[in-house]
């Protein structure tokens, strides 16, 4: 008996015909494999013969060798029948490690049509032939000229002392104006705007938006505008509610500088039983959206007509606790109730107000994205890019446009509008060494006279450590400066914001956190005291200067080293180095003495820094034992103490560690508590009222 049986697919033959034609199938490979075996054989012939020929001869001619052989088997395929070509043919798959000779083909990136071929956004700010046709009544930009513009939009921008439109203005307004005004079932086409840094980007959406709302008649939110820092939506808040202010529309700021129960407050009211919002226009960040889409009851953005999002590409690129997600199912269950009649008031008209109804999406940005993975979470309904500068695809001769097989290949465009800085901007450097940078940065102040100017550093502990050593240095003579990075609470950041613009600081040492954005008017230089990692964090350290056509100055300190890499980074996106400024030589001899003292003071403050940490975090752990050792003994009186337990619980128990450690960290942090002693307010105020009052300062 056999053990295993093994089943065999055997065709039966049905026919002598099918019988037949099998004998010959075989036959025919039995011809084909001869063949190539004999091929084989010959070639193997072959390579034996050049062999022994090379054989006494030394390395490069071995190479030579090759090549030729490389040749005869180039020639052999018109020898070779058909079904021989077919085998070799197999060989155009590239083998590993194999023959490199296998046909590659070239990959080449390919932009989508609507990156390739954008709206290009014409002129540049104000140039000086404009001027003169401003002054001469004659400007087309006027804002009295642009019939699109309402009149409340005008009486608020003339507040705003704002004359004429710019052009990123002039070219986004009315295309949305007139995409919105199209029928019911005509969707407009979501947007990207790219433009320079300083452009005026914020009215380009606020105008539009404010003008089309206008006419609502019940508060529902209808447009959400998205921002990544607190700092840039409070900005972006101002603008929105100072061109609301000749309509009946409210505009909210939501983000973590308030208290959660305040901003709920502003968002919805409760009128007999019902939510209602109060709030047409929402101002976000994407962190406090999720707070409140989880948190407040009433908040309902169904309605959404309008989904802005500002420094779109820094949103895409960081995940913001998800934001998009928790949007997107909070407009979906909102629909599913209303349309399960679970969300009263259900009427034919609101059902069809409400379904497959999705926000126009307005994207912004200096350095706007072109990663189609990015893009493609947003959803983009038939997307279209606006954007500055452009370089068109490139006219190709027919021989271009055809690859190695003969096949056409798409233009693939070239995204130049990218990244671009303002004509106004003037980029300079200087040359200094690692050991007296601080030293380099305040000569250069000193020489240049800057009133006003922002320093950024590639990391917090770095802004931090550089303030510290400015103030030193900076501490005889009228120049204040401050620090304004990522480590300071929002509060204090704003605050710090409001001092500088109102010209109480005339230096900022900051950290890239607020490299974005951030409007404040008249800054006369950006210094980069530290090399950015990446171009775009250059574009927008350097956009906060030479804002609104009006001129700035960037520099850049360098050590010799770092002098080629930046070099090689402004090159790729088509950027000179600019020109080289100096400090005199003897800067050094003359300011030794103060930097010698303030970087003593600096080791002193790091080393108290330590201490302070190291005390911190002892006393975390020695209150973890002595309450584990406490509750042991309370737990199981009979159970005898180790003597550890007892010296423990006699040196007095968690409260009198408590006092002692404290004490010790009271006097690490004293001369720092008596510095700030000095601005403390006399009065008796609560911490909270003097929140409150910073609050309302900052608002103001
Ligand atoms: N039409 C205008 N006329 C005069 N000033 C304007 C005009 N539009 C905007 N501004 C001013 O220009 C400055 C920059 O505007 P805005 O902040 O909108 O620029 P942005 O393009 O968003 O810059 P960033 O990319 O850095 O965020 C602001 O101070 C604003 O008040």
């Amino acid at each position: 008996m056999e053990l295993f049986t093994v089943n065999r697919y055997t065709e039966d033959l049905k026919s002598p015909q099918d019988k037949e034609q099998k004998t010959s199938n075989e036959d025919e490979i039995l011809q084909k494999l001869l063949q190539k075996a004999a091929k084989r054989k010959r070639k193997h012939e072959k390579s034996e013969a050049a062999k022994q020929e090379a054989a006494p001869v030394e390395q490069p001619q071995v190479e030579e060798t090759k090549v030729e052989e490389k040749e005869v088997e180039k020639e052999e395929p018109k020898e070779t029948a058909p079904a021989e070509e077919e085998a070799t043919n197999s060989q155009d798959f590239q083998i590993l490690g194999g023959d490199d000779s296998a046909k590659r083909k070239k990959v080449t990136e390919v932009l989508p049509p609507w990156l390739a071929y954008p709206t290009i956004i014409e002129g540049g700010n104000l140039l000086p032939d404009e001027i003169e046709e401003l002054e001469a009544g004659k400007d087309e930009a006027s804002i009295e000229n642009l019939s699109y513009l309402k009149d409340h939009t005008r009486q608020a921008l003339k507040q705003m002392k704002i004359k004429r439109l710019f052009p990123v203005q002039r070219t986004v307004i009315p295309w949305i104006l007139e995409a919105q005004g199209k029928p019911a079932p005509l969707r407009p086409r979501d947007i990207c705007v790219s433009a320079p840094t300083g452009s005026g980007k914020t009215l380009a959406f606020a105008i539009p938006i404010v003008q089309l709302l206008n006419n609502r008649v019940r508060c529902k939110v209808r447009a959400l505008v998205v921002l990544p820092v607190a700092e840039l939506a409070l900005q972006v808040f101002k603008v929105i509610r100072a061109l609301c202010s000749k309509t009946e529309l409210e505009v909210c700021l939501l983000s973590k500088q308030h208290r959660l129960e305040d901003e709920q407050e502003k968002l919805v009211e409760v009128y007999k039983g019902q939510m209602y919002s109060k709030a047409d226009i929402v101002v976000t960040t994407p962190g406090r959206l999720v707070d409140h889409l989880h948190a407040t009851k009433g908040f309902c953005l169904k309605s959404l007509k309008f989904l802005v999002i500002d420094e779109a590409d820094r949103i895409m690129d960081a995940f913001f606790q998800n934001w998009l997600y928790h949007l997107d199912n909070h407009v979906r269950e909102t629909a599913n109730q209303l349309l399960a009649g679970t969300q009263p008031p259900l009427c034919l008209k609101e059902l069809y107000a409400t379904f497959g109804k999705v926000p126009h999406k307005l994207l912004f940005s200096a350095t706007m994205s072109q990663d189609p993975e990015k893009l493609q979470n947003l959803r983009l309904f038939q997307p279209k890019l606006f954007t500055t500068v452009f370089a068109l695809p490139v006219a190709r001769s027919a021989a271009e446009q055809t690859d190695a097989d003969g096949e056409s290949m798409p233009n693939t465009g070239h995204f130049a509008g990218k990244y671009t800085t303002p004509a106004e901007l003037t980029e300079q450097f200087c040359v200094t060494e690692l050991r007296i940078k601080p030293l380099t940065l305040f000569a250069l102040v000193e020489k240049y006279q800057w009133k006003r100017f922002l320093c950024f550093t590639n990391s917090t502990d770095t802004a931090n450590r550089l303030a510290f050593v400015m103030q030193q240095l900076f501490a005889a003579g009228p120049t204040k400066v401050a620090e304004l990075s990522g480590k300071l609470s929002a509060l204090v950041r704003t605050k710090t914001l409001t001092d500088f613009a109102r010209g109480r600081i005339n230096g900022l040492i900051c950290s890239d956190a607020l490299a974005r954005g951030i409007d404040v008017a008249d800054v006369d230089v950006v210094l980069s005291y530290e090399t950015p990692r990446h171009i775009k964090t250059y574009i927008h350290r350097v956009g906060r200067t030479a804002r609104a056509g009006r001129k700035g100055t960037a520099v850049t300190l360098l050590t010799e080293p770092e002098q080629a890499q930046f070099k090689k980074m402004l090159n790729e996106v088509g950027k000179a180095l600019g020109e080289e400024i100096t400090v005199s030589a003897d800067t050094e001899v003359r300011h030794a003495d103060i930097y010698k003292k303030a970087m003593e003071q600096l080791r002193k403050r790091q080393d108290d820094e330590k201490t302070l940490k190291i005390v911190q975090k002892r006393r975390v752990a020695q209150r973890s034992v002595l309450h584990k050792t406490q509750a042991e003994a309370a737990a199981n009186p009979s159970r005898p103490l180790t003597l550890m337990q007892k010296l423990q619980l006699k040196a007095g128990g968690v409260d009198q560690l408590e006092v002692k450690l404290k004490q010790q960290e009271n006097k690490l942090l004293a001369p720092a508590a008596k510095g700030k002693g000095k601005s403390k307010p006399k009065s008796k105020e609560t911490k909270k009222q003097r929140l409150a009052k910073q609050r309302k300062a900052i608002e103001e």
